[in-house]
């Protein structure tokens, strides 16, 4: 009997010692191929724990590949499981904050640098 995945179980076999991912609603056990993928192990680890298929698809992967798919195969996904949410990327003002108060320091240097001349240069 096929064995029923949750995207919740699925998603915790997202590490480099525990690689799981989705194709075409199957799912695979890649831990092992991570050392033999000719894209890399990079590109597996960063979808581990998720759907695949648009990426995997993407590459044009050959019928070798897709046969290397069946020593891999654990199981079906539940399709009727509860999808996990990803981590939402820091929205951009979070990451242009730092940015925006060296701005102003430096403004700040530069009003101060000005007064200092100014009475510098007074008699
Ligand atoms: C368990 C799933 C996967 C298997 C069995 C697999 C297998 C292979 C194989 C056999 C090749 C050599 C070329 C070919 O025969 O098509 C390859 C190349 C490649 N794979 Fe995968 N792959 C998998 C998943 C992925 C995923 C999810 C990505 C994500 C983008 C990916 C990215 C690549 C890239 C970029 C190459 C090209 C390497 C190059 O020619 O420079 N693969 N893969």
């Amino acid at each position: 009997m096929v064995k029923l995945l949750s995207y919740k179980e699925i998603s915790e076999h997202n590490s480099q010692s525990d690689l799981w991912m989705i194709i075409d609603g199957k799912v695979y056990d890649c831990t092992k191929f991570m050392d033999e993928h000719p894209g890399g192990e990079e590109v597996l680890l960063d979808l581990g724990g998720q759907d695949a298929t648009g990426p995997f698809a993407d590459i044009g992967h050959s019928d070798d590949a897709v046969k290397m798919l069946e020593d891999l195969y654990v199981g079906d996904v539940d399709k009727d499981s509860e999808p996990v949410k990803r981590a939402e990327p820091e929205p951009a003002s979070a990451t242009t904050g730092g940015e925006g108060n060296g701005v102003l320091i430096l403004a700040l240097l530069a009003v101060a640098a000005a007064i200092f001349y100014y009475f510098m240069n007074q008699k």
